[in-house]
């Protein structure tokens, strides 16, 4: 499986710097995509402020990739269109560039008061709208201390996941909450048990034990290679370190060769 290594920009990038920062990006792409053969690369998703999609499309295009980079949104809503302030519509994210998109991350959740019924609902619109939705579960810190993190993590994927969910359409991350911005990182021993419970979940809930499964919390250059190499870990959603592609191409670099 080719490993997914996903930036998440959060809410970062102001013009005219986030373009140069693409760019030197879509440059460190294009060079490893001459040297080497497109399926020994990770796929290499880069998912910016929405206002930021169309921009990097172009910049995309302009570069003549073919497909190396791609782009996602970070959320979007469950309709399609309608009396909805300030949201936009996984159609629109599409229509932007999008290929895939953000549900359900903890920020999200916590800044929004995102209940896994809405994520549910986010999750089937981006079906609907053609993208591949990247679902976010990961257990707080109280529920990590109490034991409850496999049972707090599986509670986040059934709810999300639903018919028609498959290791070809859907993405699943876990980021424990408590690695998110803070330099810490489960154990390798931790992210494997995790990665296999949450597969446990996805088998028994969609009868697809092949979905990636990111693993996303204080990725940085220097662990990559660590946390990639972890058996059921096939790929990274990186917040910070994906603001220079220097970092995130370091990240990318040390992801294992496509097995
Ligand atoms: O939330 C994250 C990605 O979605 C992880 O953020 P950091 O890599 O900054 O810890």
């Amino acid at each position: 499986m080719r490993p997914l290594i996903a930036g998440n920009w959060k809410m970062n990038g102001r013009l005219p710097a986030a373009m140069k920062e693409f760019d030197r990006l879509l440059r460190e792409a294009g060079r490893a995509a001459a040297k080497a053969k497109d399926a020994a690369l990770p796929e290499i998703l880069v998912c910016p402020p929405a206002v930021l999609l169309a921009p990097f499309r172009d910049a995309i295009a302009a570069a003549d990739l073919g497909g190396v980079v791609a782009l996602g949104g970070q959320d979007c809503h469950a309709a399609e269109a309608g009396a909805h302030t300030g949201d936009i519509a996984a159609e629109m994210l599409r229509d932007a560039g999008a290929t895939h998109v953000i549900v359900g991350h903890s920020e999200r959740r916590a800044d929004h008061g995102e209940k896994n019924a809405t994520v549910a609902a986010k999750l089937a619109a981006a079906h609907r709208a053609g993208l591949v939705p990247i679902l976010c579960v990961g257990e707080t810190l109280s529920q990590r201390d109490a034991g409850h993190a496999p049972t707090a993590v599986a509670r986040q994927v059934r709810a999300a996941l639903g018919a028609g969910c498959t290791a070809a359409n859907t993405v699943i991350a876990y980021e424990p909450v408590w690695a998110i911005g803070t330099g810490r990182t489960p154990t390798p021993e931790d992210v494997a048990a995790m990665h296999l419970a949450i597969r446990r979940t996805v088998e028994k809930a969609v009868g697809a034990p092949r979905m990636r499964i990111l693993y996303g919390g204080s990725v940085k250059p220097d662990n990559a290679a660590t946390l990639l190499a972890v058996a059921g870990v096939n790929g990274a959603l990186v917040g910070g370190a994906s603001l220079l592609a220097k970092d995130f191409w370091g990240i990318a670099k040390a992801s294992p060769k496509p097995r």
